[in-house]
């Protein structure tokens, strides 16, 4: 396999011209590839436009009122929904954005839907039909690009995203381009060709303006890559619209194109509507993934502080907060679990059981603090005494005991002894007092003294009193 590879290796190298690693290489061939058919996609109207344009027979015409009477009202009920969709979306995030493209496709459905409504004076009065298209893209693309120029802006106050009259206002004033419509449609300056070719050509240069904003701008979060090419198409749209003759080939061409760049604004707005409500902060599939990867490295260091804080809480659940030394719980689950051990065929363990000789007296005769310092230092000499597997417990207020897994009687005793010397050879400490102390124990063994802890734990406890009675300072294993 070497032999294969290697050779290719050099080569994946070279192919790196401009000092990038081959993987920055692709990224880089890949993105210009995406951003080429994005501007192709964008782009696509424009080669149909141009078929039309130099191979369009000027004799076909397709004049049907009714056709464009619902054509018009679907598009108007949509921009509605759209309005609406848009309008929610502001009210959640507050983003200016949101409200100037709600402006936008409110004003474009209130002046668009005359140019349907008024379908039927084509035949007498073929302006006040007209007009209406022109004059709702122009005031479309103007709000769009206020809405652009806004991206990016603080979010609005709550209470202004609440208030209805700046609506209102807006409403009136798209009624109002309805009037001037209407009265220059009646008008001497209509005949005029240069009207409706400003309102266009004012549309088109407005959308272009636009996109190339856009991409100055480098803006390019997904939804407004959306948005670039939405308004892309508004504006191939005027140029068609330009092109066209009412009821040619190039009109209804036009108003596809329009279509088609305002419903992917609308899935556009859709999916804000579903995701973030804005449409600065909704998010790449590459930023959610580090998003993700952020939250997953968070929640994991969470999880392992919280497994700490267990252990320690369950350490703290099985200690003698005084010596350290386990709690009686820990020593029987500890004891039990050799039981088990044995039961599989493990060697034997014994246990010891300790208790400090004359106590009583240590305390009565220096103190309780005193006192407690002995039972430490007792157990830390235990622990120094057995080896690091065997454990010591406090099972009572001086007494203590010791597990010593794998271990005969014969070893427990030699570890007692060894044990109840260290005891015995220790001055304890504590503050400016020396005392010494000794301690008597117990030893027993499972399988020799039970099987059951209970009998096994009695049996060491027998003989630790037995100690006791026979003169204390002493270890008795039978
Ligand atoms: N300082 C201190 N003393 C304790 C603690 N727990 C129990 N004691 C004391 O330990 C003493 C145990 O005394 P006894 O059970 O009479 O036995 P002893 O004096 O050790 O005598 P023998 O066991 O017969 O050798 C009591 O005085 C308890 O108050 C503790 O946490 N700290």
């Amino acid at each position: 396999m070497n032999a294969i590879l290697a050779p290719n290796v050099p080569f994946a190298v070279r192919l790196d011209t401009n000092g990038r690693s081959p993987t920055q290489a692709i990224r880089f061939v890949t993105e210009s590839y995406v951003r080429m058919v994005l501007a192709g996609f964008a782009l696509a109207p424009a080669s149909l436009i141009a078929y039309l344009f130099f191979f369009q027979n000027p004799a076909l015409k397709f004049e049907h009122h009714a056709f464009h009477i619902v054509a018009i009202a679907v598009a108007t009920w949509a921009g509605l929904f759209v309005t609406y969709v848009t309008w929610r979306c502001y009210r959640a995030s507050g983003e200016p954005l949101l409200r100037w493209m709600t402006l936008g496709f409110l004003g474009f459905a209130l002046i668009y839907a005359l140019h349907g409504a008024f379908t039927g004076f084509a035949d007498h009065n073929i302006w006040l039909f007209i007009l209406y298209g022109p004059a709702s893209r122009l005031v479309m693309a103007l709000l769009l690009l206020v809405a652009l120029l806004s991206y990016g802006s603080t979010p609005d106050a709550v209470d202004r995203r609440t208030k209805t009259r700046p609506w209102l206002t807006w409403i009136g004033l798209f009624l109002l381009v309805d009037v001037v419509v209407a009265a220059a449609a009646h008008s001497p300056i209509v005949s005029n060709p240069a009207l409706r070719l400003s309102m266009e050509g004012g549309a088109l240069a407005i959308s272009a303006l636009n996109v190339t904003m856009l991409l100055l701008r480098r803006i390019r979060s997904p939804l407004m890559v959306i948005f670039a090419i939405s308004v892309t198409a508004f504006g191939l749209a005027s140029l068609a619209f330009i092109l066209a003759r009412p009821w040619n080939h190039m009109w209804w061409l036009a108003h596809a194109i329009f279509a088609a760049g305002f419903f992917l604004l609308s899935y556009g707005v859709v999916q804000a509507f579903h995701t973030t409500k804005s449409f600065s902060t909704i998010y790449s599939q590459e930023e959610l993934m580090a998003r993700l990867a952020d939250e997953t490295a968070r929640t994991e260091s969470a999880l392992r502080e919280l497994q700490r804080t267990n252990q320690m809480l369950e350490q703290l659940a099985a200690t003698d907060p005084l010596t350290g030394a386990s709690n009686r719980r820990r020593f029987v689950e500890q004891v039990e679990a050799e039981i088990h051990r044995v039961k599989r065929g493990g060697a034997p363990f014994s246990v010891l059981a300790l208790d400090l000789d004359k106590f009583k007296s240590i305390n009565d005769r220096y103190g309780h603090q005193v006192g407690d310092d002995v039972l430490k230092t007792f157990v830390k000499k235990c622990v120094a005494a057995i080896r690091p597997f065997d454990g010591v417990a406090r099972v009572g207020g001086e007494e203590f005991m010791i597990l010593l897994p794998q271990t005969a009687l014969e070893a427990a005793r030699i570890i007692a002894e060894r044990v109840r010397t260290v005891i015995a050879t220790t001055s304890f400490e504590s503050g400016t007092q020396r005392l010494t102390a000794t301690v008597s124990i117990g030893a027993s063994q499972s399988g020799l003294d039970g099987d059951a802890i209970d009998e096994i734990l009695r049996v060491a406890d027998k003989r630790l009193y037995s100690a006791k009675h026979q003169g204390r300072n002493r270890v008795i294993a039978a």
